[in-house]
């Protein structure tokens, strides 16, 4: 499989002198789904933000496509990263729905009929075709969300980034945005979502990196990380309950006498002299 993006010893140190990465190597290859994840301030972002060469890197290096970050213009970048915000309403400014999902594709310069065609297959796939005409404000949390990933969609990247696709979204919304970006990845492109949420993982990643205290700790698919419990330990994440329940269940019928609570880790098992003290 085609190497995309390649990070080697990539330190990262803000201007303050915090070093939010600390020397990470990460590979990922064309048509992967890959889930970033670890908690608050481990460094998710500050990563992602070298792919599309938002940041540079403090020492290492940071390769998109086979060629350094450092030797390519942000145009050129662009083509091949779309980067989706966390906040939609930090990416949306055109005036309409319709230019909004122009803009990347003008910027580009490609021609009308071109711009044309990609905002209407583009609209047509989130289901904003309809609304094309209204102020981008005037949509929902979710539909705006949806715009946000179209305006970079209509770019075609290789690679869509999408930093928390479901905050602020219903049940509903989230499910819809879900659908889009596995949609997106049957269609060969390459997926990278940044998520505190397992259960997304579980459900839609085929790989996960996970990151503690600006160190890649973890690699591998949601499985195989799930059972690795001092990675999970380290980057103070929990596996989704249905991952805890499948490996429950051996124990729970194994043991009798341990209850559903316990198997699945929601309270330290009872030691044999307190059986029933609860
Ligand atoms: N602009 C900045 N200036 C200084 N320090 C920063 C800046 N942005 C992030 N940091 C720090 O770098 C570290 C990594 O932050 P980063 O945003 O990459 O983490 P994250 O895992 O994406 O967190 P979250 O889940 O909260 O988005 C944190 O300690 C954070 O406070």
């Amino acid at each position: 499989m085609t190497v995309i993006l390649r990070t080697s010893g990539l330190v990262h140190r803000y201007p303050d002198g915090r070093e939010a990465l600390s020397g990470v190597d990460v590979e990922i290859h064309q048509g992967e789904f890959v889930a970033i994840v670890g908690q608050n301030g481990s460094g998710k972002t500050t990563l992602a933000k070298h792919f599309n060469g938002l940041l540079r890197a403090t020492a290492g290096t940071v390769e998109v496509a086979g060629e350094l970050v450092r030797r390519q213009s942000t145009v050129e970048l662009a083509r091949v990263i779309g980067y989706c915000y966390q906040n939609p309403d930090h990416q949306i400014f055109a005036p309409t729905v319709r230019d909004e999902v122009r803009f990347g594709p003008a910027h580009l310069g490609l021609d009308e009929t071109e711009i044309d065609r990609r905002t209407e297959q583009i609209l047509a796939l989130v289901d904003l075709l309809d609304r094309q005409d209204e102020y981008p404000f005037n949509l929902g949390r979710g539909e705006r969300q949806k715009l946000a990933v179209a305006s970079v969609l209509a770019i075609e990247p290789s690679v869509l980034i999408v930093d928390e696709p479901t905050t602020g979204l219903d049940w509903r919304g989230g499910e819809a945005m879900m659908g889009l970006v596995d949609e997106l990845n049957r269609r060969s492109t390459t997926v990278i979502v940044i998520t505190h949420d397992m259960n997304l993982v579980a459900e839609h990643a085929r790989r996960v990196v996970v990151m503690a205290g600006g160190r890649k700790v973890g690699d591998g698919t949601p499985q195989d990380v799930f059972a690795q419990e001092e990675v999970m330990r380290l980057a103070h994440l929990r596996p989704p309950q249905a991952f805890r329940i499948s490996q429950a269940l051996p124990r729970l019928f194994a043991s009798p006498t341990m209850s559903a609570r316990e198997a699945t880790g929601h309270l330290p098992a009872r030691m044999p002299g307190q059986l029933g003290k609860r």
